[in-house]
């Protein structure tokens, strides 16, 4: 097997989950289709709800400031012109959200909506989040060591919580020491790192930072973040440049710790 040995400065590991903890069919053939599907029904039932109205004023302010994007889709305020003026809203909100979604966009305002969707299936069990199998192991080995483990998706905080809650190797959330999400930044910017681990109260060079998107590790690498690039089944490929330059897993299992043999 091979080993990618851990430096000895590192004591936290930093997950991303899309392609590094779960698979991305997990994600794009169960997670966002449910969002597609159930939108304009959720929008119809919640709208009145404070929680909604939040995420609707989100992404409405979102949509401002994509109205030079080619395709976007401006979200109108209440006119107060009754139920046609409800619908028209709602509509756009469902336009919006789709439109997002089919460029697969990381927008804080999009991710927390989608959380709020997710949380009514995940409670009821409908719906288990998928872990690749050496993930759970793994991590209890870490911990054990003495390891600190965080995640950082851009999946909002909530929806983290939703994942690790209500997986199909039962609640694991009690394994992760703390989240991170777009609040923090986003994941190809390399200050989103430098503040992680300052909330964590650890210089970046103690974190080693696992994900699929070599533009994220990059932009942790450039904080002085210690990085691996995840290759699982179903991931983007990598150029033969990206291969040579990055470390590479396959299975965290590859992990070798200081203190291991
Ligand atoms: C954790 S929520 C589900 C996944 C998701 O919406 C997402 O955007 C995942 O992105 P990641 O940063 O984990 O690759
Ligand atoms: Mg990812």
């Amino acid at each position: 097997m091979v080993v990618l040995s851990v430096p000895a400065e590192v004591t936290v590991i930093l997950l991303d989950i899309e392609g590094t903890t779960t698979p991305i069919a997990f994600v794009k053939d169960i997670l966002f289709p449910y969002i597609k599907e159930n939108v304009k029904e959720y929008l119809q039932t919640h709208w009145e709800e404070e929680e909604c109205q939040q995420d609707i004023n989100l992404l409405r302010k979102q949509a401002e400031e994509d109205s030079h994007l080619d395709g976007a889709v401006p979200i109108p305020a209440a006119s107060g012109n009754g139920a046609d003026d409800l619908q028209r809203m709602i509509q756009a909100v469902v336009d919006n959200v789709c439109w997002q979604m089919s460029l697969d966009r990381k927008t804080t305002a999009l991710k927390q909506l989608q959380g709020h969707m997710w949380r009514a299936a995940f409670k009821a069990g409908s719906m288990k989040a998928e872990f690749f199998e050496d993930v759970v192991p793994a991590v209890r080995k870490w911990r054990e060591a003495g390891m600190k483990v965080y995640i950082y998706s851009s999946g909002s905080v909530e929806a983290q919580k939703l994942l690790f809650g209500h997986s199909t190797e039962g609640d694991i959330l009690e394994l992760v020491d703390g989240h991170f999400d777009t609040k923090i930044g986003h994941k190809v910017e390399s200050e989103s790192y430098r503040k992680i681990a300052s909330s964590i109260g650890c210089s970046t060079n103690n974190i080693l930072f696992l994900t699929d998107v070599t533009r994220e590790a990059s932009a942790a690498e450039e904080a002085d973040v210690h990085v691996a690039v995840v290759v699982r089944p179903g991931n983007a490929g990598l150029t033969d440049d990206e291969k040579t330059y990055f470390s590479l897993i396959t299975s965290f299992s590859e992990l070798c710790l200081p203190s291991s043999t």
